[in-house]
Order: structure tokens, then sequence, then C-alpha cells
């Protein structure tokens, strides 16, 4: 049996998914104990993420050589504005954040989010597609992870619920098949890229956490 791309693409992050699971920002979420004001961080920095990774994935979608992974990545990123919109509306609110009053994106969100647009858009279309693939995987791997054990705080049970769900897993089931697919025929020279560029966003994905953890801001 031959090897599926994403098994690779996984073994490659083992450490750094263990590390994330191990992160007080997702600990805390689990036990309680995160402050409200650096998840009030997190929500308002994924507003603006949300907004350049739905950018990304209409690239994708634009780039996709069959129109089936057209019409997948477009509603996808269609389904990543919506998101946003409802962070907007509930969470913000709830949070006692003023929509219109987001402020720039913090470093991590600016790094994470100019990464993913400049391979979305210099990259191959296999390389843009495993360049997106951590915040569809290791979210879902998240959620599931930290759904048997649930949250006291009602609005972290609420964020670990969206992305435990099935109709979440289903969206993500079918990004993976979609890396098998392009992995298979990708060159040795491609795969290595996308190994590397998958290695990259999964540490962006840590350092957001983390740097909502720290409500990190811009030093100077
Ligand atoms: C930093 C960050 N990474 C991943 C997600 C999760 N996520 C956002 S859009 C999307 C796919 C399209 O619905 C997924 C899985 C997030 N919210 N914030």
């Amino acid at each position: 049996m031959t090897t599926r791309t994403r098994d690779v693409l996984w073994s490659d992050i083992e450490t750094i998914y263990a590390a994330i699971l191990d992160h007080p920002f997702l600990t805390g979420l689990s036990d309680g104990s995160l402050p409200r004001e650096a998840f009030g961080h997190y929500i308002v920095q994924d507003a603006l993420y949300l907004r350049g990774y739905a950018a990304a994935l209409a690239g994708c979608a634009a780039r996709a050589p069959r129109p089936e992974a057209t019409v997948m990545f477009a509603e996808h990123a269609a389904g990543a504005i919506a998101a946003e919109r409802e962070l907007h509306e509930s969470l913000l609110g709830e949070l006692g954040v003023d929509p219109a009053r987001l402020g720039p994106p913090s470093p991590a969100t600016q790094a994470y989010v100019s990464y993913l647009t400049a391979i979305v858009h210099t990259g191959s279309y296999a390389e843009a597609v495993a360049t997106v693939l951590p915040c569809y995987w290791i979210y879902a791997r998240v959620g599931e992870a930290l759904v048997a054990a649930g949250s006291p705080d009602p609005l972290y049970q609420a964020w670990i619920d969206l992305y435990a769900g099935e109709e979440f897993r289903q969206i993500v089931d079918a990004v993976l098949t979609e890396t098998d697919t392009v992995g298979g025929t990708a060159s040795p020279v491609e795969l290595e890229r996308m190994r590397q560029h998958f290695t990259t966003t999964s540490r962006y994905e840590w350092m957001f956490w983390d740097g909502a953890h720290r409500q990190e801001i811009w030093p100077v």
C-alpha cells in the first residue's frame, strides 16, 4: 500500500501538535482557567485572520485544476467569511468588543496571513493546499481532543463544540482527500515543499494561540 500524503504531513508535525495540546491557552480553555481577556484577544485576531484565510481559500479555488475542487474551496471561503460575521455578531458583543474597532492584526496574525497569501499566489496548487490544510486539520483534531472533557465555561464549550461537530469533520475530510489526490501526483521536490509549508503553517497555528495567550501586540 502506498503512503497517503496526509500521513507523511502529519508525521512531520507530531511534536508541534503535542505542543499545541499542551499549550496553556488550550489547557485553560478546557479547565476554564483561560482569562477572558486572552480569549477576547484570540477572537478579535481570529476575525482578522478569517478575512485573510478566506481570500487564501478563494485563491485555492481559482487555481484548482478540477471543478469539484474549485467548488469546494469557494464554498469554504464563503464559510470562513460567514464564520467571521458570526463572530462579530455573537462573541465580540458578548466580550464587549466593538466590531468597528478590531485594531491592527497582531504580529502572529500578520505573519500567518502573509505566509498563506504568498504561497497561494506564488506556489503550485499542491503547495497552496498543503499551506491551508493545518487550519482545518489541527482544529478538527483539537476539537476531538477537547470535546470529551468539555469546559466549565459555556463560551469555551461553544468554541469546542464548533470544531468537534460532525459538519466540520466532513469539511476536513474533503480537504484531506484533496490533499492525498494532489500529493499522489506531486514530484519529490513538490512534496518536499508541501511538507515545509504544512509544517510552517502548523507552527503558525501554535503561535496564534501563544500570541493570544500573551495578548501580544507590536513591541514597537
Ligand atoms: C487561526 C485559526 N486557525 C484555524 C481556524 C479554523 N478555521 C477557520 S476557517 C476554516 C475552514 C473553512 O470553514 C477553519 C477550519 C480558525 N478559526 N483560526
